[in-house]
């Protein structure tokens, strides 16, 4: 058997599994690309039923339409040249920009756990007051080229930073925040966006967010100055996320952790926090807690001297205080609803655990809807700036009962799997058939 094993023989099998591996990576994509997109799927229906109507009219001897059904094959593939000339156009882009060394691919996992915290704490925050905001995070392809159409910046990125940048009225806070690893490679970044059609309750910003994820695998954080509502736009989906959620959603993009890791360290981080509430004589450390770290210690005994007439009272208080901390640090916790999810599903596929935690988003989002008696919404606040707005009333509540997710239970799959699914389940962009339909709904529901 062996005397066939020669260099050369072997070096044919490596070409032949090199070429079947390439065949099969390109169907593999193929297939990703028409399952991804609506119209594609309905093209391939039609392309199949010419096939099936090639076959039987050949069996029924029925020559005119079986010629008719081969000439139209026979121009078949270039006409799906022409028709998917913008997804082959993109596809293309995606292949040359792709930068397997990326800078966010360079990080140390200390770096990238500071920049989920970051970006959390300013979306949080932004949401908190309404502000409007853009980022997004360059992966694999390059943002260079949109990082040039803004405000070059090179800081390293800063919760406090990112809230001035997109503060209103400050020169940069219009357009896009672009993250190139743990720098702020730009502001006021413009980004093209998309021409498929969102609801209508989505403007400009949503419209960028979901065009530059459509062209590039960024992952693009959106905040609402309407809604505060914070969003996420992945590879031409946008998904609305609870900022609890966002941490997670993060921390597996950017760190590639996984729910049961995520679960320890909130587990640390709540006891890091309740030490340092202990330590703190049950206040909170203050933002340059650190810097006086040591330095500024108050005598103990001064503390405990019986002279001190308000000192037991002053005792009890701090130690009301630090229960009630430790109350609040759990009901934070809870609200971030990990511990709970995790302890629940410890073993629970990922897929699972995410699915759920979208779910819980939707729930979370339900219950911070402000509710009238009389069970209407409560009106959105009008917008800070004097440009008109469209309205949104109805269709907000359109979209959120089409953006209800779907109840799916699969086994476990890999990462970029799942995370197609996270965003399909709360997918506001819908086929290109119901977000017209929608949006028709909403003009004619205004007229
Ligand atoms: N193509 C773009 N690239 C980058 N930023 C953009 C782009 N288009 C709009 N923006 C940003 O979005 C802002 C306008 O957002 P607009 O209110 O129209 O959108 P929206 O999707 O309704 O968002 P919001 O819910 O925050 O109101 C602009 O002031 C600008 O900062």
């Amino acid at each position: 058997m062996f005397k066939y094993l020669t260099l050369n023989n072997l070096l044919t099998i490596i070409k032949q599994l090199a070429d079947i591996g390439v065949v099969w990576l390109l169907f593999y994509y193929l297939l990703k690309i028409v399952k991804n997109n609506s119209r594609t799927i309905q093209i391939f229906k039609g392309i199949l039923v010419i096939v099936i109507a090639q076959w039987i009219a050949g069996l029924l001897g029925l020559h005119t339409v079986e010629t008719l059904a081969a000439t139209i094959m026979n121009w078949g593939p270039l006409a799906i040249i022409i028709i998917f000339q913008p997804e082959i156009r993109n596809i293309l882009e995606k292949i040359g920009k792709t930068n397997v060394f990326s800078p966010i691919s360079t990080l140390t996992l200390n770096e990238r756990e500071n920049l989920v915290e970051e970006l959390v704490k300013a979306c949080t925050e932004m949401s908190k007051t309404k502000t409007g905001a853009l980022i997004s995070l360059e992966q694999g392809h390059s943002l260079s080229d949109y990082i040039k159409t803004g405000t070059p910046m090179n800081s390293v990125v800063s919760s406090e930073l990112l809230c001035s940048i997109f503060q209103y009225g400050t020169p940069l806070h219009d357009g896009a925040v672009i993250i190139q690893g743990v720098k702020i490679a730009c502001a006021a970044a413009y980004f093209p966006p998309t021409t498929r059609e969102l609801p209508t309750s989505y403007g400009a910003r949503h419209r960028a967010a979901v065009g530059i994820s459509e062209i590039t695998d960024s992952v693009t954080i959106i905040v609402s100055e309407e809604t505060g509502n914070i969003s996420i736009a992945q590879g031409g989906k946008l998904s609305v996320i609870s900022p609890a959620h966002l941490h997670d959603f993060l921390m597996m993009i950017v760190c590639q952790k996984q729910g049961d890791e995520v679960k320890g360290e909130k587990d640390v981080q709540k006891e890091a926090l309740k030490e340092s509430i202990e330590a703190n004589d049950g206040k909170k450390p203050g933002v340059f807690a650190h810097y006086f770290k040591g330095k500024n210690k108050r005598s103990t005994k001064s503390k405990d001297t019986p002279e001190n007439k308000f000192t037991k009272s002053k005792k009890e208080d701090s130690v009301d205080v630090l229960q009630s901390e430790n109350v609040v640090v759990d009901s934070e916790i809870e609200k971030l609803g990990i511990a709970d999810l995790v302890e629940t599903q410890t073993d629970a596929p990922l897929d699972q655990l995410f699915e759920t935690i979208v779910v819980d988003a939707a729930k979370d989002d339900e219950k911070t809807q402000p509710k009238k008696e009389d069970g209407k919404e409560e009106a959105p606040k009008p917008k800070k700036r004097g440009r008109p707005k469209k309205k949104k009333d109805d269709t907000e509540e359109k979209d959120v009962k089409e953006t209800k997710p779907k109840a799916k239970s699969k086994g476990r799959k890999k990462k970029d799997e799942f995370m197609d699914d996270i965003l399909e389940a709360q997918e506001i962009i819908f086929d290109d058939g119901s977000a017209d339909s929608s949006s028709k709904k909403d003009k004619e529901g205004r007229k």
